[in-house]
């Protein structure tokens, strides 16, 4: 008898699941229908839910991760830079977290990428269900749920996926036309950062300015234009479940509607959305590349309460050669008898093997290739 109910929940949940996923409506479309109460393959264990719960006393004053300004970076004395190095390193060391203002990207780009981002999921269906597929590998896909099959529940988003490839430039003609102008453009103005930051974040440890550029972190990017629309059961389910990145660092743009949260000590701690602000943060990759130095840290985001809908957009940068059969691992300035490498060396097929066979929920590349002392 409890086999049977087990097979037959089982049964109808894969079925809800399909019939969703095929009718490419999305989270938003969902959220559009009118509906009050949120279906079942959408709701969490009893145990992430509970951690939902913030566990900050309402007297204790909110923290948040670390706000680097970086104006003035090159054209005031050289202990201006260093000053800022400081902060680079000392945030990526405790919170593997950050964000940045006056990084020289005008408010006018930044906005009209969010506004593009939003408009792609608020058109109608006929324009974006060409979009909507899953699969591996460079292309532009839109869908709910990367993982949706192999997730143990389904989180309440939509994403726009481009893969850009080694190549130096996107298919600009396959892009949506609708945000074809701005994914374009963000995708240069994102890279001027994160390349900025790398520098930064390599002299904060001693390293060649321009060391992670050598190894092209760049070159491999992904960008993800996630859509949090109005969630009716926003305790039942999340935005996005705590998971790690796994490349290298993540420039990532959000409009002023909060939810994402990191993951301090025992805390979930909110990252407040500021004005014109950026927030970045070390992948996996990373960690294992700088031995540990720096620290990729668990993140997530809430489901959206409010009316109007949440936008991020995330970029992921990888090195170019991440397809190639090379070897990844600590660089070898960061590694003496004193602070021995923690990690092995992988290849970029190992990786693959972890994220579609095993799927990506809770994997960490970090946990997998750290050598036991
Ligand atoms: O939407 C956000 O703020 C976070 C997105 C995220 O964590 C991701 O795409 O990896
Ligand atoms: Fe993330």
């Amino acid at each position: 008898m409890a086999a049977e109910n087990i097979g037959s929940y089982k049964y109808n949940r894969m079925e809800e699941m399909k019939e969703f996923d095929e009718s490419k409506m999305g989270a938003k479309g969902l959220s559009d229908s009118g509906i009050t109460s949120i279906p079942r393959f959408f709701i969490h264990s009893q145990e992430t839910l509970a951690d939902l719960k913030p566990r900050l006393k309402p007297s204790q004053k909110p923290i948040t991760i670390p706000i680097i300004d970086l104006s003035n970076m090159n054209s005031s004395p050289p202990a201006h830079r260093a000053q800022i190095v400081t902060q680079v390193k000392e945030a990526a060391t405790t919170w593997g977290f950050f964000q940045v203002t006056n990084h020289g990207v005008s408010q006018s780009v930044l906005d009209s990428t969010i506004k593009a981002i939003k408009s792609f999921h608020e058109k109608p269906h006929e324009t974006k269900s060409p979009y909507y597929k899953r699969g591996k590998g460079p292309g532009i896909r839109y869908h709910t749920n990367d993982d949706l099959f192999r997730a143990r529940a389904a989180t309440w988003h939509d994403t726009l996926q481009v893969f850009i490839g080694s190549a130096p430039h996107i298919e600009e003609e396959e892009l949506p036309e609708v945000c074809r102008k701005e994914v374009v453009e963000w995708d240069v103005w994102a890279r001027m950062v994160a390349e900025m930051v790398m520098e930064l974040l390599s002299e904060g440890l001693g390293l060649e300015a321009g060391k992670l550029k050598e190894l092209t972190l760049s070159g491999y990017r992904v960008m993800l234009g996630h859509y949090y629309p109005w969630c009716p059961q926003p305790d039942l389910t999340l935005g996005i479940t705590s998971h790690t990145d796994n490349g290298g660092l993540t420039v990532l743009l959000q409009n002023q509607v909060g939810g994402l949260q990191v993951r301090h000590g025992d805390d979930w701690v909110d990252v407040m959305p500021v004005h014109g602000g950026l927030v970045i943060n070390i992948g996996d990759f990373l960690q294992i590349v700088y031995n540990g130095e720096y620290k990729s840290v668990q993140h997530r985001v809430l489901a959206n309460s409010s009316k109007e809908p949440r936008i991020s957009i995330a970029d992921l940068f990888s090195p170019s050669d991440w397809q190639a059969s090379g070897s990844h691992g600590p660089l070898p300035e960061l590694v003496s008898p004193e602070k021995p490498a923690l990690y092995r060396n992988f290849t970029h097929r190992e990786v693959l093997q972890l994220f579609y066979d095993e799927g990506l929920v809770n994997k960490s590349l970090v946990d997998k290739f750290k050598l036991v002392s």
